[in-house]
């Protein structure tokens, strides 16, 4: 395995970040961390980067491990953090000069690297231009060819595409697929549950710092076995929570405070729906939006959590 994660763990005060994370991650493969907001992925990344220390546990990147050979194993990982790592003032050629001189490359081969990174990013045409001109998306895709300058076996990316528009985040999904292909090892994190099933062979859903699944997102799917129904009602259900979870095929029902937000998890869905409406009606609940999620990993995520993956976006 390219990258062995074992029982990570890390606080900030009181506050437990990450509660026993372990995965590994082989060579080629593209490996997802899907969690909602605060859930521990960030600072699971910081940890594989050799950025936070973990408390306990421990990371080996290709056989090495982080805490004892830290400059050598650092040299195997490239990071895209969230935050933009661009000076705008540059061009992208000079952003990508400074990070990889900083990784020890000069001359001809940095002018390789630069050239190669610009392609996978599909920026080699703009490499000149001062990356102030370029739209978000662009220097997003800037921060992504940083991560790579010094030619990583492993690539952590932490939510690539928040905020970008649908052509960069093609691309981005290119240069990913394509490095994958060339062997690179990759952690993608993120909360759009679309991402992670194109992009991802195997999936970790995080929740409150733990692994709370794996697998395929197929394999994820099939052991849900059931959909969901989300609802938005006018006002609280109180007895009526009773009435939904006795309709037939209900499997739990889950109400979050302050929203509204009904989430009922069924064996038959559809079926469930119309019920559950009528249930509603006859209580003279207000129904304000209804949705049907059929067996997907959203309505995995939900199972398992209790939440939505976007509750806090
Ligand atoms: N430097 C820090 N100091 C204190 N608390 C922190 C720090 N970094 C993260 N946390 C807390 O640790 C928890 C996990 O945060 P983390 O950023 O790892 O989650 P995340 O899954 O990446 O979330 P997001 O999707 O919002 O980036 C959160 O409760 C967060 O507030």
């Amino acid at each position: 395995m390219l990258l062995d994660a074992c029982d990570l763990h890390k606080s900030y005060g009181e506050r437990q970040a990450v509660a026993g994370l372990t995965f590994q991650v082989a060579a080629g493969e593209i490996f997802g961390l899907l969690g909602p907001n605060g859930a521990g992925k960030s600072t699971t990344i910081k940890m594989l980067a050799g950025l936070v220390r973990p408390d306990r546990g421990s990371v080996r990147v290709a056989g090495l491990e982080l805490a004892r050979s830290a400059c050598e194993a650092k040299r195997l990982v490239g990071i895209v953090p969230q935050e933009l790592a661009v000076y705008p003032g540059l061009s992208a050629r000079d952003n990508l000069a400074f990070w990889g001189e900083l990784y020890g490359l000069s001359g001809r081969r940095l002018a390789e690297r630069i050239g190669a990174v610009l392609e996978v990013v599909g920026l080699a045409e703009r490499g000149r231009e001062p990356v102030e001109r370029f739209s978000g998306g662009m220097q997003r895709r800037l921060n992504l060819a940083i991560g790579l300058i010094h030619e990583p076996r492993l690539l952590l990316l932490d939510e690539p595409t928040v905020g970008v528009d649908p052509q960069s985040r093609n691309r981005i999904f290119e240069g990913i697929e394509q490095l994958s292909r060339a062997g690179m090892a990759i952690v993608y994190t993120s909360h759009y549950l679309e991402e992670v099933e194109r992009l991802c062979r195997r999936v970790a859903i995080v929740d409150g710092g733990r692994l709370v699944a794996e697998g395929t997102p197929a394999q994820l799917q099939s052991g849900a076995g059931h959909g969901l129904v989300v609802l938005t009602v006018q006002q609280p259900l109180e007895e009526t929570a009773g009435a939904l979870a006795a309709l037939a095929g209900v499997v739990g029902v889950h109400q979050e405070e302050g929203s509204g937000r009904v989430t009922i998890a069924a064996e038959r869905p559809q079926q469930v729906l119309v019920a559950a409406l009528e249930v509603l009606g006859k209580a003279e609940i207000g129904v304000l939006g209804v949705q049907l999620i059929e067996s997907s990993l959203e309505a995995v995520f939900l199972q398992l959590t209790g939440r939505s993956l976007r509750d806090e976006s």
